[in-house]
């Protein structure tokens, strides 16, 4: 998908939040989105996720199958976690008994399931976060949108939404972010937006690496996907240096193989 030259303001005679901003976004890439309190990420995620109309430019080719987990989640909805959890299961077209399953899973996964039949403006703000990350998840989807997601989750449900970010770019979507903290999946991430001044500056992330030490044969791994370099180290020693994002599989592929002996992974 592609922002055109976007403006944002609010209201005719609002000063505006962001200014001529032109992005594109591929399949299957964590996108991070930075900037001080005020910035305009949040509104560039809103534009990003189909929720807000920008004021000026184009969003060009947003895909339809997209979720988006706000900044404030309406929390105050007279319905039990569950009936919500259907209710959109439903909106986003799924169908019988896969939407009751999918709650559930979902719930359970991020640890509320036991609240599931309580109201939404009952719950503490943790347990709300989790339905809306769960209501994200519902379905499969080609953008994901996350702003502050991770903010009031508990330990075991932030690593959760972690590995679900990271099953949803090995499908091919696509992930836009913010989140307080700078680690936050950077192992995946490929891009930073830097939001400033109306203005949005874009860097690519250096994908971090990771070396391996082996003793075995490399053949045919400078084609497996990661591999960045295969220096060869005395006569059976092989260091192998890889994207961190593709070391279990280098790792497997070196495995695959009974006479490979892993030395390190650093
Ligand atoms: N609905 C709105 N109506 C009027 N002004 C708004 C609205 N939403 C945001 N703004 C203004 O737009 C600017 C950018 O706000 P935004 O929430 O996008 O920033 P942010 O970078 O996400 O901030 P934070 O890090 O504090 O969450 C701010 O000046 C804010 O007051």
């Amino acid at each position: 998908m592609r922002l055109d030259a976007i403006g944002k303001r609010y209201g005719p005679r609002g000063p505006w939040v962001l200014r001529d901003v032109s992005l594109e976004l591929t399949p299957g890439q964590l996108v991070r989105a930075e900037g001080g309190n005020g910035s305009g990420k949040s509104t560039l995620l809103r534009i990003v996720a189909g929720a807000q109309a920008p004021t000026r430019g184009r969003v060009h080719r947003l895909p339809a199958r997209r979720a988006y987990v706000p900044e404030r989640f309406p929390g105050e909805l007279p319905l039990t976690a569950r009936d919500y959890l259907h209710h959109l299961g439903r909106i986003r077209g799924l169908r019988g008994r896969a939407v009751h399953a999918r709650a559930a899973e979902l719930l359970e996964r991020f640890g509320a399931a036991e609240h599931a039949d309580r109201a939404l403006p009952e719950l503490s703000k943790g347990t709300c976060q989790k339905v809306a990350v769960a209501q994200a998840l519902l379905s499969a989807v080609d953008l994901l949108v996350l702003d502050e997601a991770w903010t009031g989750l508990d330990r075991s449900a932030r690593a959760e939404l972690d590995t679900a970010v990271a099953e949803c770019l090995d499908e091919g979507a696509t992930v836009v972010f913010v989140d307080h903290d700078p680690d936050r999946l950077g192992r995946f991430t490929a891009a930073r937006w830097r939001v400033e001044r109306g203005g949005v500056r874009e860097s690519a992330a250096a994908a971090p690496t990771r070396r391996i030490v082996f003793h075995g044969s490399a053949d045919g791994l400078v084609a497996v996907p990661g591999v960045l370099a295969v220096e060869s180290r005395g006569p059976r020693a092989v260091v192998v240096t890889v994207e961190s994002a593709h070391s279990d599989a280098v790792l497997r592929h070196l495995l695959r193989d009974p006479d490979n002996q892993v030395e390190s992974v650093r």
